[in-house]
């Protein structure tokens, strides 16, 4: 990864840490609208979220008001083929640290779901463009995951953040999986 994205991760995490709590509470409320609103959003199933850290756009909002038949899912690390699990998660259910301090459901091996059970994966980002291109925290973990899945396998996959973290253009890596969007508080960018 050259020094440019090392750069522009560590300003856009700045940046989104530095935001108030009114102005992240409101903007959970208008990515959850733009997450409700996608021509594809998740009816049913296995939804994927995340546990927010470190000043990601908040998915509280979203869960809360996903349709009855959509089960949450909060993703686990499997160091073993450095990529990610899915567990289902409900308010009050316990969690644990990973190695990254994020917290993680605390599962039994018959929980673990692949990629390939989710309808849809919501990814944090730390920076976007209008043509739905993400980067990450830079460990390549929805990469490596959606990648192993051929693309009719594939959950549809959007990317989350608020405006402040749009750049005018992001280089597409080779190993890159293209959104099939991105929302943030105030609009939806389609590929
Ligand atoms: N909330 C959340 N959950 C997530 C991700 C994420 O970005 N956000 N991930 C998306 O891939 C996966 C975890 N991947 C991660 C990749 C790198 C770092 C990272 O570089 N963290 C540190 C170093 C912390 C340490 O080593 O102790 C950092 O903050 O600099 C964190 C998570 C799965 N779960
Ligand atoms: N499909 C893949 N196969 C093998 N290695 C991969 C794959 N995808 C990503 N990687 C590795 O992961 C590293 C980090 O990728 P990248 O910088 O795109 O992560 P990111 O998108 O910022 O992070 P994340 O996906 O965790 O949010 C890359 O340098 C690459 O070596």
């Amino acid at each position: 990864m050259s020094s440019s994205a090392i750069e522009l991760r560590k300003h856009m995490r700045d940046a989104r840490r530095a935001l108030p709590p009114d102005t992240r509470l409101r903007a959970a409320n208008g990515v959850a609208e733009q997450l409700l609103q996608l021509p594809f959003a998740p009816q049913r199933g296995y939804v994927a979220g995340y546990w927010a850290v470190d000043g990601e756009m908040p998915l509280h909002a979203w869960q809360l008001q996903l349709p009855a038949e959509c089960i949450w899912c909060l993703p686990v690390l499997d160091d073993a083929s450095g990529t990610l699990k899915f567990v289902p998660w409900r308010v009050g259910d316990d969690t644990a640290p990973n190695k990254f301090g994020i917290p993680e459901p605390v599962f039994s091996a018959s929980a673990l779901l692949g990629a390939a059970d989710m309808a849809f994966v919501a990814m944090p980002l730390t920076a976007f463009d209008a043509n739905a291109h993400r980067i990450g925290m830079g460990g390549g973990w929805y990469d490596r995951t959606l990648g192993a899945l051929s693309a009719q396998a594939r959950p549809r996959s959007v990317g989350v953040g608020y405006e402040i973290q749009r750049v005018d253009a992001i280089e597409p890596q080779p190993w890159d999986i293209r959104c099939d969007a991105i929302c943030t508080e105030s609009r939806s960018y389609f590929p």
